[in-house]
């Protein structure tokens, strides 16, 4: 904690409260007023104990798959998923979601984002942010700015030439602002209430809402979320308490924040049905997070020799166990009335080879293609030149706002079908193309950079932590072999990360080209170690800043 250096700050209610900040960035001071502090402590005293039980829940429920059990429906809420409810009405600015543009939350980007032409905008301090504390304290201004529109922006000078200005198109003409705050397993290292970290969760979440929830309200709209990586109903129900203590505390209406929930663990799926109902005074829908989905799939299944997965390109969203997870999302949302959003296709535009660029484009449009016609109401694009194309197929397909009235009573899943093996191999270029993708990653990350493009893919923290997680599957199971017969094992892994550094050294102004050693001897530790850490981002974190 060598950052914080507040010790004490008097908000003026009387006593002193115990408070430690991180050191000071720019633009803290209009950020972390005393009254943004009484509440941000307020939200921590209230639900941390909540938090650490729901965190708790999920090591237990872990412990119960690593002794062989498997995850399934359950059998104490079967009277939810059988009732024939609904959930609220949703407000007007989100009844057409067909295309969502996500990225981090760094001025330019949000900018960028807001004018994009995208139906909504999902500013990130999740996947796509490495959470330094300037990052975030910089994003919680852009955003602050963006809902006042007074956002601007103007890119450094070079050579001479002045920097790029960039400013904020007409409100009437932006995305929806949609905010993702971390999810529960993270701290806030940066704020210590009472003498322990704050939730990231609570931290994003009610900082943003603090400081836009009555500008939000004058364009009547309230803070509209994406809640990311829950695993049960109760972690849901936590989210709700948390939103109607929010609402009260800001004098907003009972229901006027919203929420999307990402559906991108494993456990979650089994409880859609019930998470929409925790929520169902203000979820607008799920989304199918399909790169921290896999991700779950693996680490839940980490014991379990007969679900290894092949290597993480074979691994597409028509493997049975996948195309299930869609369409019960998709069967469930339209049944309650909810939106059942679609995900991201990591290719992103390829500049310089027009060959290869439209070999990427093919694979978005088919992905685009299939999400509509399964049913979903809307998709998520990485970029801005993607937008174009996502809508033009939405368009073409989907005359209404959304498909809601699209039932898929066609569909059945059953418990089998969402945990279903699935074919492929390990490649040679599979494993080594792992390693590479985690060592940069992870050096971009901890060089404050949370989303970087990787031989022209889209790699944020739920598609690294793919590779980091097959990796560690694949050397604790024994008996795996690549394709060309070659044993997997520590030796295997050894060459890789030697070959990595002369691989990379043409390439020295790659993202955090500084932190690669660091990124490998991180990497080997994690994979050598005999038990899988939960989240990269955990021993990650306590080296960032
Ligand atoms: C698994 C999940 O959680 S998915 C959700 C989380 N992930 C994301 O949101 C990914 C967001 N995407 C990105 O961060 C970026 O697109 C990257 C890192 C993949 C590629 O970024 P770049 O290398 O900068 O792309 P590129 O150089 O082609 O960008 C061209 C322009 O588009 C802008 N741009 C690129 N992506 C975005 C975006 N998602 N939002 C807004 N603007 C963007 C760039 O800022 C740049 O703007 P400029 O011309 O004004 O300078
Ligand atoms: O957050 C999205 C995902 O795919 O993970
Ligand atoms: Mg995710």
């Amino acid at each position: 904690m060598s950052a914080v250096v507040s010790r004490v700050q008097d908000l003026g209610g009387g006593t002193p409260e115990r408070i430690e900040l991180g050191a000071h960035v720019p633009g803290q001071e209009q950020l972390l007023t005393p009254a943004a502090l009484a509440f941000l402590i307020g939200l921590h005293r209230r639900f941390e104990p909540a938090r650490q039980a729901r965190l708790a829940a999920r090591r237990e429920r872990q412990r119960f798959f690593d002794a062989g059990g498997l995850p399934d429906f359950r059998a104490d809420t079967a009277a939810i998923r059988a009732g024939d409810w609904q959930v609220a009405p949703l407000p007007a600015a989100l009844l057409d979601r067909r295309v969502e543009i996500t990225g981090p939350v760094d001025p330019k980007m949000v900018i960028n984002a807001l004018n994009s032409g995208a139906n909504c905008f999902m500013a990130d301090f999740e996947d796509s942010t490495a959470p330094t504390w300037g990052n975030l304290i910089t994003g919680q201004r852009a955003l602050k700015q963006a809902v006042a529109g007074t956002l601007e922006f103007t890119a450094p000078a070079a050579n001479g030439t002045p920097g790029k200005h960039y400013a904020l198109k007409p409100f009437a003409q932006q995305a929806v602002l949609m905010v993702r705050p971390r999810g529960w397993h993270l701290d806030e290292k940066h704020v210590r209430v009472d003498g322990a970290p704050m939730s990231a969760s609570l931290f994003d979440l009610g900082l943003f809402a603090f400081h836009n929830a009555g500008a939000l309200t004058t364009f009547d709209r309230g803070p509209y979320f994406y809640l990311p990586k829950l695993q049960s109903m109760e972690e849901a129900q936590l989210w709700n308490d948390v939103l109607d203590h929010v609402e009260q505390a800001l004098h907003l209406t009972p229901g006027q924040i919203k929420v999307t929930v990402l559906i991108e663990t494993l456990p979650a799926v089994f409880e859609m049905d019930e998470i929409l109902h925790a929520l169902r005074t203000r979820i607008a829908g799920l989304n199918c997070g399909r790169w921290d989905y896999v991700f779950s799939y693996i680490k839940t299944f980490r014991k379990h020799r007969d679900k290894v997965l092949p290597e993480r390109g074979q691994v597409t969203m028509t493997q049975p166990f996948l195309r299930a997870y869609s369409e019960l999302l998709i069967q469930t949302c339209h049944r309650r009335g909810a939106h059942a959003m679609g995900g991201m296709a990591a290719q992103i535009p390829i500049s310089g080879d027009d060959a290869a660029n439209e070999t990427a484009m093919a694979k978005v449009r088919a992905d685009k293609l299939r999400e509509v016609t399964a049913g979903h109401d809307g998709t998520w694009v990485a970029h801005p030149a993607l937008i174009p194309l996502a809508r033009e197929i939405f368009d073409e397909r989907m005359p209404t706002p959304n498909q809601r009235h699209v039932l898929r009573e066609d569909v059945l899943v059953v418990q089998a079908d969402l945990i279903k093996p699935s074919l492929g191999t390990i490649t040679r270029a599979g494993f080594e193309g792992n390693v590479e993708v985690c060592v940069r990653y992870l050096a971009a990350w901890l060089d404050g950079n949370g989303c970087v493009p990787i031989h022209w893919l889209m790699e944020d923290a739920a598609t690294a932590e793919i590779a980091r997680t097959q990796l560690w599957q694949w050397l604790h199971s024994d008996g795996l072999h690549l394709d060309d017969g070659t044993q997997v094992d520590f030796a295997l892994l050894e060459r890789a990360l030697i070959g990595l550094p002369s691989k990379l050294a043409d390439r020295m102004k790659l993202p955090g080209a500084s932190r690669i050693n660091e990124a490998i001897g991180m990497l080997d530790r994690l994979t050598h170690a005999d038990d899988l850490a939960e989240f990269l981002t955990l021993p990650a974190y306590a080296r960032l800043d």
